[in-house]
């Protein structure tokens, strides 16, 4: 069982253009595709495509469109009323793949709403594998949250808690590595903000991180180095890296035809828990995340893929050296 957490969840409106984008343009869409979405609630979303027990712990009142999604859809999910409407996030997709996202804010949350999530969190994480930490937080919410829930989590559980993953960026995620998580899956550019962050040496802009997979890995193993079990660092059509206490590797997937990248990453990390729980090896466990990743971005919207919608033999794996 692998427990969720979204924060700040969105309804995820994916507007197709028929050609490129202009500024200050009216233009017309050819397709309009909506899905319940938010980092969490997608990996819960690509776990229940392939099978797996799932919750998606998150804010919501009965009748929000975006539960009314998940209901339609068979994801389990527990909710805490907040007496406000979820956010919506626009996508824009051009022919070719391009795509131009705006996110909402979210609704605030009272320092009373907080608790109750993390309560609801720790109620609904009896007995699971793993507990997923995903997203931005929504306005009210401290940077700290993350690490609260981790904290609340060990304190419960004690021994048996589940292992901790956090898929966040800029200061929630850099907040995260006080609570010592045992998975962080931060993207090029997460990755080269949190190391601005937290003041670890550059690694480099996003795109020198995605040409260079051992600067990837360098900026990863410093952080497995302060305490963070394992680094899922996905680096977009050059694949992901994946570092370990016991080494490092890079996985890089044949050419596909992108459609949307959006949920390509939650899709990765919901390919890297399910190796997981079914006992692969860390090679297992990377191929499976860069094959969902890339399954997730062949779909269109916020899409997430089933395991049988996946190619892990289109995945070549390879083992990095330190330098
Ligand atoms: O604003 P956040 O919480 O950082 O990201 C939210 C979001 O962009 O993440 C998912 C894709 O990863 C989408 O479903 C959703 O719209």
């Amino acid at each position: 069982m692998i427990v969720t957490l979204t924060a700040n969840p969105s309804l995820d409106r994916t507007v197709e253009l028929g050609g490129p984008l202009l500024r200050g343009e009216v233009q017309r869409a050819v397709a309009v595709r909506q899905e319940s979405g938010g980092k969490g609630v997608n990996v819960s979303r690509a776990l229940v495509a392939s099978g797996l027990e799932t919750v998606a712990v998150l804010p919501g009142d009965p009748g929000d469109p975006l539960l009314a999604g998940l209901e339609t859809t068979k994801v389990p999910f527990a909710a805490l009323p907040i007496d406000q409407t979820l956010r919506s996030n626009v996508t824009l997709t051009e022919p070719g793949g391009v795509t131009t996202k705006v996110n909402e804010p979210g609704p605030e949350l009272t320092l009373d709403q907080q608790e109750q999530l993390l309560k609801l969190l720790v109620e609904q994480s009896g007995g699971a594998s793993w507990v997923v930490l995903a997203g931005s937080l929504p306005p009210g919410v401290p940077a700290s949250f993350y690490t609260s829930a981790a904290e609340r989590l060990r304190a419960e559980f004690g021994p048996a808690a589940p292992k901790i993953a956090v898929d966040s960026s800029g200061a929630p995620l850099a907040a995260s590595l006080g609570g010592r998580p045992d998975l962080l899956k931060p993207n090029a550019d997460e990755l080269a903000e949190l190391a601005a962050l937290v003041g670890l040496p550059d690694p480099g802009t996003p795109a020198e991180l995605e040409a260079s997979p051992e600067r990837a890995a360098t900026a990863a193993r410093s952080l497995v180095d302060a305490g963070v079990g394992a680094v899922l660092a996905t680096l977009g059509a050059k694949g992901a890296v994946l570092v370990t206490a016991d080494g490092a590797w890079l996985a890089t997937h044949a050419p596909i035809r992108a459609v949307s990248t959006v949920g390509a990453g939650d899709s990765s990390l919901a390919g890297y828990l399910l190796a997981d729980i079914s006992g692969a090896d860390a090679e297992g466990r990377l191929r499976q995340a860069v094959a969902h990743g890339a399954a997730a971005a062949s779909l269109p919207g916020s899409t997430v893929p089933a395991v049988n919608q996946t190619d892990p033999s289109a995945v070549t794996v390879t083992a990095l050296t330190k330098d």
